[in-house]
């Protein structure tokens, strides 16, 4: 039986010019996609293994596009289904499809990625926008692209700021024009109104990956980061935080890292270290982390608390944990046993009641469910999956969990609010709401660590120290 050609060029299963190899059976992928091959000859090795991961991409692109679901998970899903990919197959793949999202603001404009040669024009000039290593397949993706363009010029040009990415990619499609303001969508704009002037620093940074970053808990940061060195991580102290470590940008599996398996580094990025920080709880407070996931803050207050303990200033104070998620509650138990952290209990949210006493703590921290626009960097699909709503449709829940949460803060105690979004909406906006309904807390002034600018509110931008955005405001109550 013969295969049906689309006109567009990809192939549903039969017998085609060349089958892609799938590499097994994707189940839970939608069928139509699944089935999709194309009807091109590929001629080289390279044009044949190209071929194979475009499919294979394609399949997940889609997948990703229609039903909205990250893109971490779908391809968490997929290689759990597909064990016969091998390291380097698994690498190409994420990091290709990583990279499509990175551009989709550029590339969306180029024509119908549901065309083959339109599909391959994207793939060769992602992997040349990011320099990927495996150039011979980004040359296969271009010579399947049929692209009168010549590849050896594509590929002798700069790729490594954002205006040599722009030129490459006119070069590529000349045809089509391309801005830099595409890169996010439309509407984040709208919701982030920053100062005209430091927009293309927020595109660039939310056109990169930024790199790992860890924490040092209970070990100087000095002696974690040789013990890191030594398997070859490229591993190196921040300037901002004594106990911060970058990990660089190469993915690694912590599993097989020792210091990370005894506890003593956390991953946590940098601007979520920010909160902390800024928290800056002593070592006699009792601290509630109201919406504690599973544990980064947490963790981090309590290793603050324990650095900061001295003889005359003895480690007698205690963190709870509150969470809706029973799971990231289990999560937060087994990491603070790892790090063999004691003095954190857990009181799970089962309603909207106070899961702890009122009036008693030193310090509350709301780290509020919000748009995680400020986690773009590290999730690029989550741009074009998003809408206007993830950020305008929360800050009723936010200004809700803030009051019903600062009931827990003792007269004279603290009161943080955080988020990982840029907008104003979830950000500033609920803060004055809040303060508006309870003239009891007014806010305390902070100092930006990466800047050192005094400021009431603070937004850390990702362009500033190479992290993910954040926002934060310290608030404290008199009476
Ligand atoms: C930004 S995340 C917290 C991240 C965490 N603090 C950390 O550092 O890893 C927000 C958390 O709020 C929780 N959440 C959502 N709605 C909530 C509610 N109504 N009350 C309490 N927590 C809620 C979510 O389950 C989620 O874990």
């Amino acid at each position: 039986m013969l295969g049906h050609i689309h006109p567009n060029g990809w192939m549903s299963l039969g017998r085609a010019p060349f089958q892609a190899n799938f590499m097994g059976n994707p189940n839970g992928l939608s069928s139509a996609i699944m089935a999709s091959t194309v009807n091109i000859e590929p001629q080289t090795l390279a044009q044949k293994r190209g071929l194979s991961y475009a499919n294979t991409i394609k399949l997940l692109f889609d997948e990703i596009l229609n039903t909205k679901q990250p893109a971490d998970r779908v391809l968490a899903n997929y290689f759990r289904e597909h064990k016969k990919h091998g390291s380097k197959d698994r690498k190409v793949i994420r990091e290709s499809l990583f990279s499509l999202f990175r551009w989709w603001g550029w590339f969306k404009a180029t024509g119908d990625h549901q065309q083959a040669p339109q599909f391959f024009a994207m793939l060769s000039a992602s992997a040349l926008i990011e320099a990927h290593p495996w150039q011979d397949i980004a040359q296969a993706w271009h010579e399947l692209a049929q692209s009168t363009v010549d590849y050896q010029q594509l590929q002798s040009l700069s790729a490594n700021s954002l205006t040599d990415k722009l030129a490459l990619v006119r070069q590529q499609f000349p045809e089509v024009s391309f801005e830099l303001t595409d890169l996010l969508p439309e509407w984040f704009w709208q919701v982030c109104p920053i100062a005209p002037e430091l927009r293309p620093n927020l595109i660039e940074a939310m056109s990169s990956r930024p790199p790992i970053w860890g924490r040092a808990q209970g070990i100087d940061s000095q002696s974690a980061v040789k013990q890191l060195q030594v398997l070859k991580i490229d591993a190196s102290l921040s300037p901002y935080f004594a106990d911060a470590i970058n990990l660089g940008t190469k993915s690694m599996n912590f599993n097989e890292i020792s210091v990370y398996k005894e506890g003593k580094i956390e991953i946590q990025d940098l601007a979520s270290q920010v909160i902390g920080q800024i928290c800056a709880p002593e070592p006699w407070q009792h601290w509630w982390d109201a919406c504690s996931g599973a544990g980064g803050k947490t963790l981090q207050l309590r290793s603050l608390m324990q650095t900061a303990a001295t003889k005359q200033n003895p480690l007698v104070g205690s963190i709870v944990s509150s969470d809706i998620r029973a799971h990231a509650l289990e999560e937060l138990s087994k990491r603070a046993q790892r790090a063999r952290f004691d003095g954190i209990s857990i009181a799970r949210w089962r309603s909207d009641a106070l899961p702890v006493d009122a009036n008693h703590f030193d310090g509350v921290l709301v780290d509020a469910p919000c748009s995680c626009t400020g986690t773009w960097r590290r999730n690029p699909d989550m741009r074009w999956l998003d809408s206007l709503d993830a950020v305008t449709d929360k800050a009723a829940l936010q200004l809700d969990i803030l009051s019903r949460s600062s009931k827990a803060v003792k007269q004279g105690g603290s009161l943080v609010y955080a988020t990982c979004s840029l907008s104003p909406v979830e950000n500033e906006q609920v803060v004055c709401a809040f303060l508006q309904q309870h003239p009891e807390f007014s806010l305390v002034p902070i100092r930006h660590p990466f800047t050192g600018e005094q400021t009431e509110m603070l937004t850390v931008w990702p362009f500033e120290a190479n992290t993910d955005g954040m926002f934060v405001a310290r608030m404290q109550r008199n009476y």
